[in-house]
């Protein structure tokens, strides 16, 4: 039996496919001869091992013996000599204060270099940075034009820790080692102790980030699952329990299974999330809820990644379960599907209604509904959202309405000012609260619940705004269209026409991603998609990430959380540095969770470190391309990304047609990467369109005063439509902010936009 400790040196490819055969032949049997397993003289843990991988590399392992069989822990492949020095170094043990088995090394470590700490890297222009200068050639030259402007400010990191902790105790209470215990103490910067973190064993680490946080101990401990432990008689037997069960950090158990063993292994050099999962990440898989979840986090917290690690458990557990994985888009959706599949090839994903997985987006799951409902079904259906039950909704859909309330505004010619007539404040109303209290009449509408609109309104306003909801449907009649939240209020009815009959729902469980942008259909077709119990919505969000249509308040769908909502606070995407910027982008503004409390951004943080974001302030959009031009290829000459990991991201689809196209033409690029296909090798997207993707290297442009919040968007709404817009608006700054991994750019011309 084999089981494998996380580690984080990568090994290149072939070594890889060696150290699996060799893995897969220990799993099969430990005496076969060419494995070469060695005891080591003179170890500090007796059950070391080395076995031949090949000519140059040896596996370091540990065997712990059963009565009924050995099992083999293996903590990774070196060099030869570098094997047996780590061998000899290192012991397996639990470590009794939190419970958890660990591997320690027994000599004195190089300590790892500290990356520079939290903040902002001010450029003023692309020539202030001396390998820019170095590499880009005569043409940057002709570009230093850049202006300075002001600095950002970022939250300062304070360490905790000493304000309630001595050595001591931080190695008694607390199971630190002494010597990580004293260097956490002396930690004055983020990225110091994330250093430390980093190189400590997986629950040493946990534990010490939250009580640098300033996080209480037992709440910790409790989080984690860790509790304090006797070491048994037999330590081999107790370690053995101990690590084949599921959910000790920092070790994966694949048994005997080859492709577990597979997966594992590849997982080490990337996708770590397919095998090592946050002890919290993996109690939110598990859980079983008597009701509706919410598991909110912010960006990068690995929301997406409990989602679908979620629906492979729910088929484990129950093979004839049908479980509807969804999300906001089908292109959000596809990348979902994929990521199932990585995760396990054997995770049946099936047509919406049958026994496995049905990954679909929001939109596609309605449209199914109403294209497989019978044309009695439709009808009622019909009759009940939309008043009249003739429209076939064979005309299509119009996914943007702005010009049908146009129309429908001026062939109603309601007596309202302006701002009520503006075609966002009518899009709005219509979904929150025409659809979603099914309004098919000015009766219905006169008394219909507005609650969380912000603009209010008189009864004699009411009145004329029917006229235009009425001229609206009336017109799509015409043409047998409809919108895409009206064919979800269409298929929630269906089902709800379905329910009540007693007939079968197509989902028993559902998971729900990017939750924020759903709108008021969405959660009806939700809330009708599965019976109301145990397990049946989870749903993952971050109100910071709302960047489409209204905030809703779930109890007004029947979704009725009260207790169940936890939040993800560990981010694993974003860096520390980005991560500050990003939640700096944040502050001023007040949020509220889809439970109507207030959501904070206090305890998010990250154990990954890197360089600060680069603000650059440019005199024209040419020269912020020049400067994007101008790291890109440093990105890839000096540091070896692949472009396809660098994402460039602006406000508006025309911003992005001539960002794509200067940096075709730019003459930084063109010697090194082939801008000359189609949208070029860097993608350039909308912010918008980033939603849910990351990239190694990211730059976000254009962030200028006009350009966010979109001044061409504010122009004549009601005022408490504007306030919403710009909560929205900032959220989009932050949803780009947050889709670098490792290095982050900004840059905007003129005047910078108040967010920065
Ligand atoms: N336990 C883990 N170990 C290693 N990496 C992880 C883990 N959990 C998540 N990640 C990585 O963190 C990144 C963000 O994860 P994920 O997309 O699930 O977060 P999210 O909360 O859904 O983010 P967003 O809200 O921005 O969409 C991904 O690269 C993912 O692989």
């Amino acid at each position: 039996m084999v089981i494998l400790a996380s580690r984080k040196n990568k090994l290149d490819g072939s070594v890889e496919r060696a150290v699996f055969k060799f893995l897969h032949k220990l799993q099969l049997d430990d005496t076969v001869p060419g494995l070469h397993i060695e005891p080591m003289v003179k170890a500090r843990d007796r059950r070391a091992r080395t076995g031949r991988v090949n000519d140059q590399w040896r596996a370091v392992l540990f065997k712990l013996e059963s009565k009924q069989d050995s099992h083999y822990v293996y903590i990774g492949t070196f060099p030869h000599d570098e094997a047996i020095r780590i061998a000899r170094t290192h012991e397996l043990k639990m470590n009794t204060v939190l419970g958890v088995p660990e591997v320690q090394q027994y000599h004195d470590r190089p300590q790892s270099k500290n990356a520079p700490g939290a903040g902002v890297t001010w450029q003023v222009s692309q020539t202030s940075s001396p390998q820019e200068s170095e590499n880009q050639g005569p043409d940057i030259a002709a570009h230093s034009t850049l202006l300075p402007g002001k600095l950002a400010e970022l939250p300062e990191w304070t360490n905790q820790l000493p304000e309630s902790w001595v050595i001591g105790d931080l190695v008694s209470r607390a199971g630190l080692d002494h010597d990580l215990a004293r260097k956490a103490l002396e930690a004055n910067t983020e990225s110091e102790l994330n250093s430390l973190i980093n190189d400590a064993p997986e629950a040493q680490g946990l534990v010490l980030l939250e009580l640098a946080n300033g996080r209480d101990l037992d709440e910790v401990m409790r989080e984690l699952g860790l509790a304090a432990m006797h070491i048994d008689v037999n330590e081999d037997e107790q370690l053995i329990r101990t690590l084949t069960s599921s959910s000790t950090p920092g070790f994966v158990f694949v048994g005997d299974n080859p492709q577990e063993l597979k997966d594992a292994i590849e997982s080490m050099n990337i996708d770590r999330w397919r095998v090592f999962l946050h002890p919290e990440q993996r109690t939110y898989v598990e859980k079983s809820t008597s009701g509706p979840f919410r598991l909110s986090g912010g960006a990068g917290t690995g929301k997406t990644v409990v989602l679908i690690h979620r629906a492979r458990h729910l088929t484990h557990e129950n093979s004839r379960t049908r479980v509807v994985l969804t999300t906001f888009t089908r292109e959000l959706a596809a990348a979902l599907q994929q990521q199932l599949r990585k995760l396990d090839k054997s995770v049946p994903q099936v047509e919406l209604g049958q026994t496995g997985v049905s990954v679909l987006g929001i939109d596609q799951i309605a449209a199914q509904m109403v294209s497989d409902a019978s044309p009695a079904e439709l009808r009622v259906a019909v009759t009940a959202v939309l008043g009249a039950g003739e429209n076939s909704l064979a005309g299509g859909r119009i996914s943007d309405t702005r010009e049908q309330f146009e129309g429908a505004v001026d062939l109603a010619c309601p007596d309202l000012p302006e701002e009520l007539l503006h075609p966002s404040f009518l899009n709005q109303e219509y979904i929150s609260v025409v659809l979603a209290n099914g309004v098919v009449d000015e009766a219905g509408y006169s008394i219909a619940s507005r609650r969380g609109r912000g603009t209010a309104l008189n009864q004699s306003s009411r009145k004329e705004l029917w006229k235009v909801f009425a001229q609206f449907r009336k017109a799509n009649l015409l043409e047998n269209k409809a919108t895409y939240p009206e064919v979800a209020a269409i298929a929630a009815k269906i089902l709800q026409e379905r329910a009540a009959r007693g007939e079968k729902l197509p989902a028993d469980r559902v998971l729900v991603d990017e939750a924020q942008d759903l709108h008021a259909s969405h959660w009806a077709l939700l809330r009708a998609l599965v019976k109301p119990g145990t397990d049946d919505l989870f749903i993952a969000e971050d109100s910071h990430q709302r960047i489409y249509g209204e905030k809703v308040t779930l109890s007004r769908f029947g979704i009725n959380i009260v207790g169940r909502s936890r939040r993800l606070r560990l981010n694993y995407r974003t860096t520390a540095e980005n991560l500050a910027f990003a939640v700096g982008v944040l502050s001023g503004a007040e949020y509220d969770d889809m439970e109507d409390a207030s959501e904070d951004t206090s305890e998010y943080r990250s154990v990954r470190s890197g360089p600060k974001p680069t603000l650059v302030q440019a005199e024209s959009i040419a020269d912020e391309v020049h400067a994007a031009a101008i790291h890109i290829r440093r990105w890839i000459d000096e540091e070896n990304v692949d472009p396809k990991a660098i994402g460039v991201m602006v406000r508006s689809n025309k911003v992005r047609k001539v960002v794509s196209r200067e940096l075709r033409e730019s003459d930084v690029l063109n010697s090194c990467i082939d801008m000359s296909s189609g949208r070029g090798a860097i993608d350039v997207l909308t912010m918008h369109n980033a939603k849910g993707m990351e990239f190694e290297r990211a730059i976000v442009m254009g962030v200028g005063s006009e350009e966010l919040p979109a001044a061409w968007m504010l122009g004549g709404m009601p005022e408490n439509e504007q306030r919403d817009l710009r909560l929205r608006e900032r959220s989009l700054f932050y949803v780009a902010a947050t889709r670098a991994r490792d290095e982050l750019v900004v840059t905007w011309s003129g005047e910078a936009s108040e967010y920065v």
